[in-house]
């Protein structure tokens, strides 16, 4: 990839917090104008990833590449042009929330509008509220909006959907897709599966301080396992014409009594084909139901272990 399409490119990246290593020699690499979800267990590295980035931290070996430029040494140039949403902190205490998002557009040329920002964020009504005495959820939308009223053309959000309602978190969803849509290339910490899968071009799992998997989402769920299409119907079916008539590598099999189970390169016109020749049979496939790998079996069998644990 031409280091122009790359809004971030880290290469064998290492950062050790004293004999702990956080991160050891990670490389990815998130394309401009494209949403890249970094998902992995607690402790992996992703935050202390985002914020060498982010230029808070020094990698103590390795590149890191954001826009092209070095976050510490280039920071002055870079920081206007990305957008950093924290865990937690990089905010006064004190401040009124509508202040400092107005205070944050004032630092920008061409900032995006601060009332409509705010009320689409459900911040309108806590706007002359000190930040402290904010909800969790109130705080996390706040810290999002000042990372994108400036327009950046690339945004960093750590965990931007982390302990937020239902309602806020789809309105979290819909701001985010605007941005993608706008073409503002954004890296996301998660660890929502359903996030990363509604969310993302591009999904990087890490553990152990380095990028174990990295793949669009469909990529990654179809892996080298195969689909499978189970349906129900009166036992004893002769599925003999069902299997001349699938491709070749497809499988068809009565499980138990009545419990069919078709395993193969599961798309459209496989359906299609297992549909009609139930219509042929005059047989209702009741239950059918198409089941694709998520992406938390991925993880599961990548990492072993639970995204939340
Ligand atoms: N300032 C620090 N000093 C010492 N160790 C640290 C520091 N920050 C992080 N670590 C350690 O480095 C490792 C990676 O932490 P990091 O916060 O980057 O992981 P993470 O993937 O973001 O985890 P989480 O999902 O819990 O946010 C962990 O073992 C953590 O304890």
């Amino acid at each position: 990839m031409q280091s122009s399409d790359a809004a971030v490119e880290i290469s064998g990246l290492v950062k050790r917090y004293g004999e702990k290593t956080a991160v050891s020699g990670l490389d990815l690499t998130v394309r401009r104008g494209t949403l890249t979800a970094v998902l992995g267990p607690n402790g992996a590295g992703k935050t202390t990833t985002i914020e060498t980035c982010e230029g808070y931290r020094r990698p103590d070996a390795g590149t890191v590449r954001v826009l092209g430029l070095d976050p510490v040494a280039d920071a002055a140039r870079l920081k206007p042009r990305i957008g950093v949403m924290l865990q937690s902190g990089g905010v006064y205490p004190g401040g009124r929330a509508l202040e400092m998002l107005r205070h944050m557009a004032a630092l920008h040329a061409n900032p995006l509008d601060v009332p409509a920002l705010a009320e689409r964020l459900g911040l309108d009504s806590c706007g002359r509220t000190p930040y402290r005495r904010l909800s969790g959820g109130q705080q996390q939308r706040l810290a999002l909006a000042m990372a994108v009223v400036g327009r950046p053309e690339l945004v960093f959000l750590d965990e931007p959907t982390a302990g937020l309602d239902p309602h806020a978190r789809r309105a979290t969803w819909d701001l985010v897709r605007d941005l993608r849509r706008d073409g503002v290339s954004i890296v996301l910490t998660t660890h929502h599966m359903d996030e990363a899968e509604q969310l993302a071009d591009d999904v990087a799992i890490v553990e152990g301080g380095r990028v174990i998997a990295q793949g669009s989402p469909e990529e990654l769920c179809r892996g080298e396992a195969k689909g499978t299409l189970r349906f129900q119907g009166r036992p004893g079916l002769d599925l003999g014409t069902l299997i001349k008539a699938l491709p070749d590598g497809t499988s068809a099999a009565e499980l138990t009594p009545g419990s069919y189970l078709v395993e193969g390169e599961v798309d459209p016109q496989l359906l299609a084909t297992v549909t009609s020749w139930c219509a042929q049979n005059g047989v209702m496939p009741e239950r059918l139901a198409v089941e694709r790998r998520t992406l938390e079996d991925v993880f599961l069998e990548l990492t072993g272990r639970d995204l939340r644990a």
